[in-house]
């Protein structure tokens, strides 16, 4: 658990002792909170309704202005800075994604980049570059207007609107909220690759706990009144919750959940070997999730998994995976 700032020249975001008390309210919606955030990293805060998980958000671009305390990004103490300034170094994504319905997706794409000055051209050649990267074909859709896209698509837009200035950070408010269920699953994973390209430093609310165990290197859950209650890979948070609160948050399918974030090699190495000519085995690839190892196993009504490893092939009995899979930590991808 880290929740005290440390001097980490990797830090990108460090809110040091970051109080919000709004004007007329007696408790402060934000309290003495204390994150660092390391360049790259993909942070989700979650928690209860009203525990200032967007509050602490917006304090980080300073839609909303900090009582006290101090907010660092990129080395430089942006407290008191310019805010419009400091805006638009920030990406912003939130649900109700804000298109201006007059301007077309490319004109709306290069907003902030028409602010910083750059030349029309330049721009239009950005849009369709972002258009192409959060899977919208470019010639179909740089000149629709916002209308005349899907919600999903426009969550898309609102991506790569947040893109267009390139910038370090990004912040993304319940990005995905307003899209059905399948739709929001196919963009959370095409978003996760997509990072995987642009490794932004990102700060993502949301009230899902599988959205956020999807996406988060880091999970912050906040308890009420923005306690930190942990901030912890969501390995971690699912195999040694800090407390009953974490707990009972994470809910009853902790043990299955953790499932997905295994990987079959890990589980595998820490694992006595099963004899192979007694197993009917199917093949999985090493880096494959032992959940998804478990649905390969039962579809094809097999015994066991074999695994190709630098070491040797190994062969694992289902209910040697399953012990194994319950252990603690060592098996880590
Ligand atoms: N503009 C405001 N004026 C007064 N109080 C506010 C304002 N915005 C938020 N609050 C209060 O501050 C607290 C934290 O709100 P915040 O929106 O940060 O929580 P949250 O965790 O994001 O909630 P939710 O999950 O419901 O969106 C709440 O008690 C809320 O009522």
């Amino acid at each position: 658990m880290s929740d005290k700032p440390s001097p980490s020249t990797d830090s990108m975001i460090v809110l040091d002792r970051v109080s919000k008390r709004y004007p007329g309210q007696d408790r402060a919606a934000v309290a003495e909170l204390s994150m660092e955030i390391r360049r790259g990293e993909f942070v989700v805060l979650v928690g209860p309704s009203g525990c200032g998980k967007t509050t602490t958000l917006r304090m980080v671009n300073r839609l909303v202005e900090p009582t006290e305390g101090r907010i660092v990004i990129d080395g430089k103490d942006v407290t008191h800075a310019d805010a419009d300034q400091l805006r638009r170094g920030i990406g912003y994504v939130i649900q109700q994604i804000g298109l201006l319905p007059h301007l077309t997706i490319a004109d709306n794409i290069g907003l902030v980049p028409k602010m910083l000055g750059m030349a029309k051209a330049e721009r239009r050649r950005r849009a369709e570059e972002l258009l192409d990267m959060v899977g919208l074909d470019p010639s179909t859709y740089a000149g629709r207007y916002p209308r005349q896209l899907s919600g999903g698509q426009q969550q898309r837009v609102g991506v790569a609107r947040a893109l267009a200035a390139d910038p370090p950070v990004m912040l993304m408010d319940e990005p995905f909220g307003a899209v059905d269920p399948i739709a929001r699953e196919k963009l959370q994973m095409e978003f996760l690759r997509l990072q995987e390209r642009i490794r932004k430093t990102i700060v993502m609310v949301t009230h899902d706990i599988d959205e956020a165990l999807r996406l988060g290197d880091r999970i912050a859950i906040f308890g009420p009144g923005s306690r930190l209650a942990q901030f912890d890979t969501p390995l971690n948070i699912l195999s040694n919750p800090a407390d009953e609160f974490v707990r009972d948050f994470v809910g009853s399918g902790a043990a299955v959940r953790r499932l997905s974030l295994l990987s079959v090699a890990g589980v595998v190495r820490s694992s006595p070997s099963d004899v192979s000519d007694l197993l009917s085995t199917i093949e999985v690839d090493a880096n494959e999730s032992v959940h998804r190892a478990l649905e390969m196993v039962l579809s094809a009504r097999a015994e066991g998994i074999s695994v190709r490893l630098p070491e040797g092939t190994r062969y694992v009995g289902l209910q040697t995976l399953l012990t194994a899979a319950a252990q603690p930590l060592e098996a880590v991808s």
